[in-house]
């Protein structure tokens, strides 16, 4: 292997995401003159564009996809290669991609993302959303589909039952609430309303701008509804590749068959028990079928809480697998329970010289007690920039430290149109019953959710225009005392901000 390097760069970097391309942006910025590839699957890359510091920690920024040349005519010394790695040999500092090409390298970062953890990876009628031609096959299947089964309680499944139209949509959740992963039940219950409700109407397109090609795109029981009317246009799509982000659904149309409403049904606690095609329900013994008739869906789907729905198809949004694979045969990474890369607080992996970032890694050193891995953009971003650091570091024999962004948790999104700000343990996460909440809320407009620890402020949900991040997220770093202040930190009539000055 060794002999058939084609050439050996100084740094080689895996993935053309968020985390890959910050990472090469970092690296070429500090150490211009090093030679630096990027090698990545898909053709397109991901550019953070109008970043922007909110505050110490909360980031904002928007996501370009862009082709390569863009930054390799911004950094001379960059090589760009589209292909895949097929194989990593440690050992001698090489890789091999699928058209059979070697390169060596000096030091390596893998940004290698994550796949959708599907249900099942065997059933066609199961989809799972990850990058934009897996949007896109959604965007094309759903058009045709008058009813859906969404799985799964975090923020893919959050988005799209809010933002499908003209076409029923079955929502089974394991848990007693929605949106397990980003709320407790309590900012659920403020959100469930937004459900019946029809979303606002945009007079300003989408700010991100995304590609668009040649080919256009084509327990108990809730039931909700909305009308509405108006239609987005647009189309976007690559080839297989990095993950989707903020705005994602913006860039194409998802509506179904029928015209104009908004319909989910919530089956709550409950879990897939098995999903059936119409010929295995035809070949097994009767199944409880309530209402429906065997043959008039292409796929069935039976839940734990015994009721059976056919279907058009099933979204699995139920969470990411680190792409590994690759990576794995014939080396010794360490793998953490999730089965992500371990990285220390270098971001290196247990491999010399081999670093990662991104989706694709688990954070293993000791966390800050008010920060914890979730795979997001914003972390991919952060890891992705960090490492590059850290690997210039080391060829510059520099000392670096812990990067300050990992020293709480946040992150700045939208759901169900509401902005939503998450902060610390925002669910009280490995608190056990050492916390207190106070919540304050009004309904339609704001939920805000402080936790609390010994007194002092240790997370917190903001969810609407409350304008208190900056203020909490302070208050959480000073690891303030606040037991004087008790239900008044929450008094809609102080002026928290000048209370604290
Ligand atoms: C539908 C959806 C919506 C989301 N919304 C949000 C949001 O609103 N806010 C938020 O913060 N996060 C969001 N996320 C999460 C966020 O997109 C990811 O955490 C982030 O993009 C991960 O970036 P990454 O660079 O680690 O991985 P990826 O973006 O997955 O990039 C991985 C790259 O590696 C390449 N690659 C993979 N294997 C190989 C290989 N063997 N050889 C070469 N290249 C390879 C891929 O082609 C790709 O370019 C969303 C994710 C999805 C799927
Ligand atoms: N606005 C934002 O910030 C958004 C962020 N994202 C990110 O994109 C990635 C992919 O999103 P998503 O797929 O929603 O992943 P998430 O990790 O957000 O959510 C996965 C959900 O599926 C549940 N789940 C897991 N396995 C099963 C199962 N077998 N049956 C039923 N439910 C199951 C999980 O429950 P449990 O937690 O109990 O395992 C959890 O509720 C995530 O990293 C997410 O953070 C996506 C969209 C929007």
């Amino acid at each position: 292997m060794a002999n058939r390097k084609e050439k050996t760069f100084r740094f080689i970097i895996v993935g053309g995401g968020i985390a890959g391309v910050t990472c090469v942006e970092q690296l070429s910025s500090q150490i211009p003159s090093a030679d630096v590839a990027l090698i990545t699957a898909s053709p397109h890359i991901k550019t953070v564009t109008n970043y922007r510091q909110v505050s110490k920690t909360l980031e904002e920024f928007d996501v370009e996809e862009q082709p390569s040349s863009v930054l390799e005519e911004k950094f001379p010394n960059l090589t760009v290669i589209h292909s895949a790695v097929k194989s990593l040999h440690t050992r001698s500092h090489s890789l091999e991609t699928t058209d059979g090409r070697v390169f060596g390298y000096e030091k390596l970062c893998i940004c290698g993302g994550g796949r959708p953890k599907l249900l099942t990876q065997e059933n066609p009628y199961v989809l799972g959303i990850r990058d934009t031609d897996s949007a896109q096959e959604l965007q094309k299947r759903l058009s045709k589909a008058k009813r859906i089964v969404v799985v799964g309680n975090g923020g893919i499944a959050l988005e799209l039952v809010y933002e499908v139209e003209g076409c029923e949509v079955i929502w089974a959740v394991k848990d007693k609430a929605i949106g397990n992963t980003f709320f407790d039940a309590g900012a659920a219950q403020f959100l469930i309303p937004s459900l019946e409700t029809n979303k606002p109407e945009k007079d300003t397109p989408c700010k991100r701008p995304r590609y668009t090609t040649e080919e256009p795109a084509p327990g108990g029981s809730h039931t909700f509804t909305a009308d509405r009317n108006a239609r987005r246009q647009g189309s976007s799509s690559t080839e297989a590749g990095s993950a989707l982000g903020p705005d994602w659904h913006e860039g194409i149309v998802l509506q179904g068959s029928e015209q104009g409403t908004r319909r989910v049904s919530l089956e709550y606690q409950c879990e897939v028990e098995k999903i059936f095609t119409s010929e295995e329900l035809l070949n097994s013994p009767p199944q409880t079928l309530g209402h429906e008739n065997v043959g008039s869906w292409p796929v069935y789907i039976k839940l734990t809480n015994g009721k059976t729905f056919g279907c058009d198809f099933v979204v699995s949004a139920t969470g990411v697998v680190p792409n590994t694979e690759p990576f794995l045969h014939g080396n010794n990474f360490a793998l953490a329970d999730d089965g992500g890369l371990q990285v220390d607080d270098h971001m290196m992996t247990s491999e010399p010289d081999v670093y990662a970032a991104g989706d694709v890694c688990t954070a293993c050193w000791e966390h800050s007690p008010m920060w914890q891995q979730m795979r997001l953009w914003t972390q991919a971003r952060q890891m992705g920039w960090y490492a590059g650091r850290c690997m210039a570091a080391q060829v510059l024999s520099e000392p670096i430290e812990l990067d300050f962004c990992f020293e709480l948790f946040s992150h700045i999104t939208k759901f169900f149109n509401y902005k939503v700000v998450l902060l610390g343990k925002f669910n009280g996460q490995g608190l056990g019953s050492d916390h207190e909440l106070l919540v304050r809320c009004t309904k339609g407009l704001e939920y805000v959710k402080v936790v609390l620890s010994g007194g002092r402020m240790v997370g917190a949900v903001l969810i609407g225009e409350t304008d208190l991040e900056e203020t909490f997220e302070n208050l959480i770093l000073n690891e303030m005392d606040l037991t004087p202040y008790g239900e008044e930190l929450l008094n809609p009539n102080i002026d928290i901000e000048d209370y604290f000055d």
